[in-house]
């Protein structure tokens, strides 16, 4: 008999499924807004011109391909730690900070997932509703994952009460994940003033605080506003550990490019971490990718290439709030009367619409207008072709 023969066909992934479904539709004017993945005003899929650049400097660079260690490029992790907590942070001066390069975040958050199960948590809250893949990784990492209030989906804003309320009521050592900008899937993030009120309040309590960074430079469009969070946090003197994704805001997605950091009391802290994180990587894919650390290096270390990149940054963060803008005001066109502020008060990538999951798959079957069930829209795949048909389909469906 075959060794498969008692394999079932595993659940299609909602956010990667839907893309397939999208492809099987022949339907002319058919659109999606579901993966988080950036799109030009055509449409397309946009490689930044100094990650070009980058490209060519690298392939007349004559460079080996040799195993990175384990903690990947040494240089790359230097200027990723650089790029979200700031050239002149003491703390990095002091060497409290460490990290590895990760299997982009994802990457990242798994190894932190499975390193601090191996340390004794049990625990990790994330906020409600968060990235649908949170869930998994952390659980398959033998943590038990709960929840904390982020969002009132009645009055499609933060519910920062419930959220001050939840955390407040976390039991001593838990895991605390928090979005560093651009809330994914709800786009809505805390004002400065929250995010002071947050540190008080976390530093009453002995928890661990994880910053999950996908968006920096994403955001508003300027990287070190988008760091305004952890920056605080670390002045406070809160001693986080961060996960930094570079697949957005460099483009980088297939690339994989991340890293995995902590801060400590002191170097010899920071550096005792990263050697355990270096004991779950070795014996999980023993070392990462060179190609896309090499590229963001290449960038970073140029300071006319880091000047170009933020530039471009900047280009797809503004593209996106133009949009926000056009959606709204295509939705008062079209005659909704309900109130479509948050779309432009949410940042980032995404924008929640309040849509039901009813309404999703109405507007699914009936426009072909494709977005995650939860009503999130990618603000990306608007474009100014397209952005009064899906106003249309969404005041259709949601008048
Ligand atoms: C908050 C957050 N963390 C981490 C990640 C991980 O990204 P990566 O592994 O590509 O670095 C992502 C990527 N999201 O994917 C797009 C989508 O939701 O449709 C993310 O949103």
């Amino acid at each position: 008999t075959s060794p498969w023969s008692f394999f079932e066909m595993a659940p299609l992934d909602p956010i990667i499924g839907l893309n397939e479904q999208f492809q099987k539709d022949d339907y002319p004017s058919k659109v999606i807004v579901g993966v988080g993945a950036y799109r030009d005003e055509k449409g397309k899929p946009f490689v930044l011109p100094s990650v070009r650049k980058a490209e060519k400097i690298l392939a007349e660079g004559g460079l080996d391909m040799e195993y990175a260690g384990i903690a990947g490029e040494p240089r790359f992790v230097d200027l990723a730690l650089e790029f979200a907590y700031g050239e002149d942070s003491a703390a990095l001066k002091e060497g409290r900070i460490q990290g590895v390069q990760a299997l982009s975040g994802t990457g990242g958050l798994r190894v932190f997932g499975e390193m601090m199960k191996k340390h004794g948590s049990t625990t990790l809250y994330l906020p409600n509703p968060s990235w649908g893949n949170h869930k998994n990784i952390f659980t398959n990492s033998g943590l038990e994952v709960k929840n904390y209030r982020y969002y009132d989906a009645d009055n499609s804003s933060l519910d920062f009460e419930g959220m001050v309320h939840d955390i407040k009521s976390m039991p001593a050592g838990s895991i605390v994940l928090l979005h560093a900008c651009a809330h994914n899937p709800t786009g809505m993030d805390p004002t400065l003033e929250q995010w002071k009120e947050l540190s008080s309040v976390i530093k009453e309590q002995d928890l661990v605080t994880f910053f999950d960074c996908a968006y920096q430079g994403f955001a508003s469009g300027d990287a070190s506003k988008d760091a305004a969070a952890i920056r605080m946090f670390v002045e406070d003197g809160h001693l986080i550990s961060m996960v930094q994704s570079f697949s957005k805001n460099f483009g980088l997605y297939g690339q994989r490019v991340g890293a995995l950091s902590v801060v400590g009391r002191d170097a010899e802290e920071a550096k005792k971490v990263v050697s355990q994180m270096k004991t779950v990587i070795r014996p999980m894919y023993s070392n990462p990718p060179r190609h896309g650390a090499r590229l963001v290096t290449t960038i970073l270390e140029d300071p006319q290439l880091t000047a170009e990149f933020r530039e471009e940054c900047k280009g797809m963060a503004d593209r996106i709030n133009t949009m926000r803008g056009a959606l709204k005001d295509s939705l008062e066109s079209a005659g909704s009367t309900r109130d479509w502020s948050h779309i432009t008060d949410q940042i980032g990538m995404f924008a929640y619409s309040g849509l039901s999951n009813e309404q999703v798959l109405e507007m699914r079957a009936k426009h072909h207008v494709y977005c995650t069930g939860d009503g999130r829209i990618s603000m990306a795949g608007v474009t100014s072709d397209n952005v009064d048909y899906i106003a249309n389909a969404i005041h259709d469906v949601a008048k």
